[in-house]
C-alpha cells in the first residue's frame, strides 16, 4: 500500500489516499502500529482520504492510538495539501471531515482551513473548556518553557470534570499584545505534540475573551507559527473562524500488509 508522510507545524500525518475505498479502517492496530515511533512509520495520527458525493473528499483522522479521533486542524491543512498535490481541485476546496462542511484555501507556503463555529467557551469546574472541533482545556500560564506538559496535561486529561472522553490540553503564555505560545497534551497521542491545530484555535479563541486579544491571534508552537482569524459573535460564540499555516509532504513510501 502506497501512503505519504504530511507535517503541519510539525504535528504529522501517515496520509492514504483511500478513493477507492480498500484501506482497513477498522483495524486498529494496523492504524497505531503505523503511527509507532519505532515498529512503524511514526506520526501523530493516520488520515484517510476517501470519496464522497457531494464533497470534493471526506477526511478520516485517526489518532496515534488507532480510534478514529476528533477534528484535526493540522491534519486538515495536511489532507487538503494532500488533495491539492494529487490534483483533486486547483485552489479552492470543501470537504467533509467528521465534525461537518470544512473549506480552505491552499497558496504556495500555506493552507488556510476554515473551522467549524464554536458554540461558547464554558467554565469546567475552574478550568476554561471549549469545542473547536475537538475538545481543549487552555491553561494559561507564566513560564511555559520549563513546564511539565506531559505531567500537567495527563492530570488534566484524565480529571473527573472530563470523564469519559477525555480533553485535549493546552497551556499558553502571552507574548505580546498579539500573540501567544501554545504547548499542547494531545489525547490520543497522550503525548505532548509539536503542535495542534484545533488547540491553537481554541487558545486565540480564550485569548480574544480572557486577555482582549484581537484577530487575527498570532501563535508559537515547538513546530513552527500559525495564525487563527475569527468573528466573535454577540451571543458568546465565534464564527468564520480560519487556521492558517504551512502544510507540507516530507516523503512517500509504500507500506508491506
Ligand atoms: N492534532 C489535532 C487534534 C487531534 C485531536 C485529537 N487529539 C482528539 O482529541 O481526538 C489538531 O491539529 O487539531
Amino acid at each position: 500500500m502506497d501512503f505519504f508522510k504530511y507535517q503541519g507545524t510539525g504535528n504529522d500525518f501517515v496520509v492514504v489516499d483511500d478513493r477507492n475505498g480498500t484501506f482497513p479502517a477498522s483495524n486498529q492496530a494496523l492504524v497505531e502500529q503505523l503511527c509507532h515511533r519505532r515498529f512503524g512509520v511514526g506520526a501523530d495520527g493516520l488520515i484517510l482520504l476517501q470519496k464522497d458525493t457531494d464533497y470534493d473528499f471526506r477526511m478520516v483522522y485517526f489518532n496515534a492510538d488507532g480510534a478514529e479521533g476528533s477534528m484535526c486542524g493540522n491534519g486538515g491543512r495536511c489532507i487538503v495539501r494532500f488533495a491539492h498535490d494529487l490534483g483533486v481541485f486547483d485552489q479552492e476546496v470543501r470537504f467533509l471531515a467528521v465534525d461537518g462542511e470544512h473549506k480552505a484555501v491552499v497558496n504556495a507556503d500555506s493552507v488556510s482551513l476554515k473551522m467549524s463555529p464554536v458554540s461558547g467557551i464554558e467554565d469546567r469546574n475552574g478550568l476554561t473548556f471549549l469545542n473547536t472541533g475537538s475538545p481543549h482545556v487552555v491553561v494559561f500560564v507564566d513560564d511555559l518553557e520549563s513546564l511539565d506538559v506531559v505531567a500537567e496535561g495527563r492530570a488534566i486529561r484524565y480529571s473527573d470534570s472530563f470523564k469519559p472522553g477525555g480533553t485535549n490540553v493546552n497551556f499558553a503564555q502571552v507574548l505580546d499584545d498579539k500573540s501567544v505560545f501554545v504547548r499542547t497534551y494531545e489525547r490520543g497521542v497522550e503525548d505532548e505534540t509539536y503542535s495542534c491545530g484545533t488547540g491553537v484555535t481554541a487558545v486565540a479563541l480564550v485569548a480574544h475573551q480572557q486577555v482582549k486579544m484581537v484577530s487575527p491571534v498570532m501563535i508559537k508552537t515547538i513546530g513552527g507559527n500559525l495564525r487563527v482569524s475569527f468573528n466573535h459573535l454577540d451571543n458568546g460564540g465565534f464564527d468564520d473562524i480560519y487556521l492558517i499555516g504551512p502544510a507540507e509532504r516530507v516523503f512517500a513510501g509504500t507500506i508491506t500488509v
